[in-house]
């Protein structure tokens, strides 16, 4: 295949949430163009062809030869030291890598922010007829699904209304600790945590998206959500073969029919409990019953969504929570078992501020500044989304000094920001305090945005938010989390959000002998 294309392909699959991470040796270097803005000619402006940058080959280099393929976001700290803090990266995208400059660019969204092209996954969508979701629908009409969609979801007071079905998850994923630690060797380890937590994560998405549990707590989980589990799987293993490969070869190699298989399976999940919940709120109509629900009931009765909109949105909100919240958890929870300083002054606040007898209200997780310090820190130190995109499509821009005609890609190097020396000394030493509004310095309001910013910012922020307290307010209380010591040491890798490099094993150490098992 032509490198060219190649390159074309991978600025598309990255154009979303592209991935990136130092060291190895110094590759081959054939970047042009200005180190820094004074380079270019005194009287003209500054344009993209004065910004330094890397070629497709040598990007390709780093890939493959000096071993960045899994660890982008680390190739963003080693590109930002040698080409400084705007250049154009292999895929011929902007990127940018300082607060100041993603502020610039953030500030610049239109109306209708764009991320990049979608177009594989609304293929699959124009194929079988479902309605695109947030994710890959784009202007006006985006803008009118995230109308209806952020409604009920995305002030901090929709999230609340969701408590009571999450308390019951979080029960569940207790319980099911408590039975993996029973039956480990030295009675309370649990192996594979970040496999635990993404059956939580998904267990509590469904509940609210689809008002029903899909027993992924249970000690044999459903044939149908076990079958959901290894569809999302197969779809983003072949995501990205179906992107770099041409059309003409998808008879020929096998990557095209798995992904379609993938994505029937997730469709064929989402519509079925879709369709059960339009069944009983039927029934309940024609006995003239009140239509009672939550967020899947809101949207089947807005009038405003077909119901190929509602299998395309649900579907897509499903996919968007479940690997972001698992292993946003699952660093935490690494992070806290390393400082066990850190761990037992959250412990403290958890105990002072959680009432003992039941889970604690909205108001009550608000007042825990240090919980919320935890999660924040734990996602600068581990942003999901490490990289993110936008086109600025409606007009030209200056960023930076530079003028950039409308259309052009620019990348936002989540990864290289929040580990700024500047910005976060010590940025690989995880200090929650950092964030606590105790008349200390706040860093830059860009510094860190893990959910994004603006209009097209994350959906689920506050759902995901009042998930991750809850569970880890369980857990804190608890156990004390240790670490397990013949893991060796946990490096992030890069699947499109950053995941660790092997199982996380860890001892759930019970801080009260009564607890029952
Ligand atoms: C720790 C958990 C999560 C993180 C870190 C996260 C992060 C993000 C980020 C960075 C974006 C892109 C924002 C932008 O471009 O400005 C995004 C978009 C999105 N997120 Fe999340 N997310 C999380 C959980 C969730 C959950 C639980 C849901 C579903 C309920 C969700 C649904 C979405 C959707 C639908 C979009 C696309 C919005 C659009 O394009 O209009 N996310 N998320």
């Amino acid at each position: 295949m032509a490198a060219s294309r190649l390159s074309r392909s991978l600025m598309r699959r990255y154009g979303r949430w592209p991935p990136m991470g130092p060291n190895a040796a110094e590759a081959p270097v054939c970047s042009r163009g200005a180190a820094g803005p004074s380079s270019a000619g005194q009287d003209k402006p500054r344009t993209v062809d004065d910004l330094p940058h890397v070629s497709f080959l040598e990007l390709l280099y780093r890939m493959v030869f000096q071993g960045f393929y899994n660890r982008l976001h680390e190739l963003q700290i080693y590109e930002k030291q040698r080409y400084g803090p705007i250049y154009r990266d292999g895929l011929q995208s902007v990127s940018v890598n300082t607060p100041k400059l993603l502020e610039e660019v953030m500030r610049n969204d239109g109306k209708f922010p764009q991320r990049g092209d979608m177009s594989a996954w609304k293929e699959y969508r124009d194929l079988r007829g479902f309605g695109y979701g947030p994710f890959t629908e784009e202007g006006e009409k985006w803008r009118n699904l995230r109308a209806v969609l952020n409604k009920r979801m995305l002030h901090p007071k929709d999230s609340a209304q969701y408590h009571g079905v999450i308390d019951d998850v979080v029960a569940a994923f207790i319980k099911r600790i408590r039975f993996l630690r029973r039956c480990s060797p030295t009675g309370d380890l649990v192996t594979n945590v970040a496999n635990e937590l993404y059956h939580f994560s998904l267990e509590g998405i469904a509940a609210i998206l689809f008002e029903t549990r899909v027993g992924c707590l249970e000690k044999e989980i459903p044939a149908s959500t076990a079958d959901l589990i290894s569809s999302i799987a197969q779809m983003f293993e072949n995501n990205m073969a179906v992107f770099v490969t041409p059309k003409w070869s998808r008879g020929l190699l096998p990557y095209w029919g798995r992904y379609i298989a993938g994505w029937e399976g997730i469709f064929s999940f989402a519509k079925a409990l879709i369709d059960k919940k339009l069944e009983v709120i039927q029934q309940r109509v024609d006995n003239n019953h009140d239509v009672e629900g939550e967020y899947l009931t809101y949207l089947l009765s807005n009038t405003q969504m077909s119901m190929k909109d509602v299998y395309g949105s649900i579907t897509e909100l499903l996919l968007a929570g479940m690997d972001t919240t698992s292993n946003t958890l699952t660093w935490t929870l690494h992070l806290l078992s390393k400082y066990p300083e850190t761990q037992e002054r959250l412990h403290g606040e958890v105990s002072a501020l959680a009432p003992a007898d039941r889970a604690p209200s909205a108001a009550e997780v608000t007042r825990m500044q240090y919980l919320r310090a935890v999660v924040k820190e734990a996602l600068r130190m581990y942003p999901v989304v490490p990289m993110n995109a936008r086109i600025i499509a409606e007009k030209n821009v200056t960023i930076g000094g530079y003028q950039f005609a409308k259309k052009t890609p620019f990348m936002f190097c989540h990864y290289a920001i929040t580990h700024d020396e500047d910005t976060f000394p010590e940025p690989f030493t995880f200090k929650p305090e950092r964030w606590l509004r105790d008349g200390r310095e706040r860093p830059h309001p860009f510094a860190s945005i893990p959910f994004g910013f603006g209009v097209r910012s994350c959906v689920g922020r506050r759902i995901a938010e009042m998930e991750m307290h809850l569970v880890l307010v369980a857990i804190v209380r608890q156990f004390e989390i240790k670490p397990d010591p013949a893991m060796g040491e946990l490096k992030s890798i890069n699947r499109t959000v950053l995941i660790p490099d092997r199982p996380l094993n860890l001892h759930f150490v019970d801080r009260s002998r009564g607890d029952a098992d």
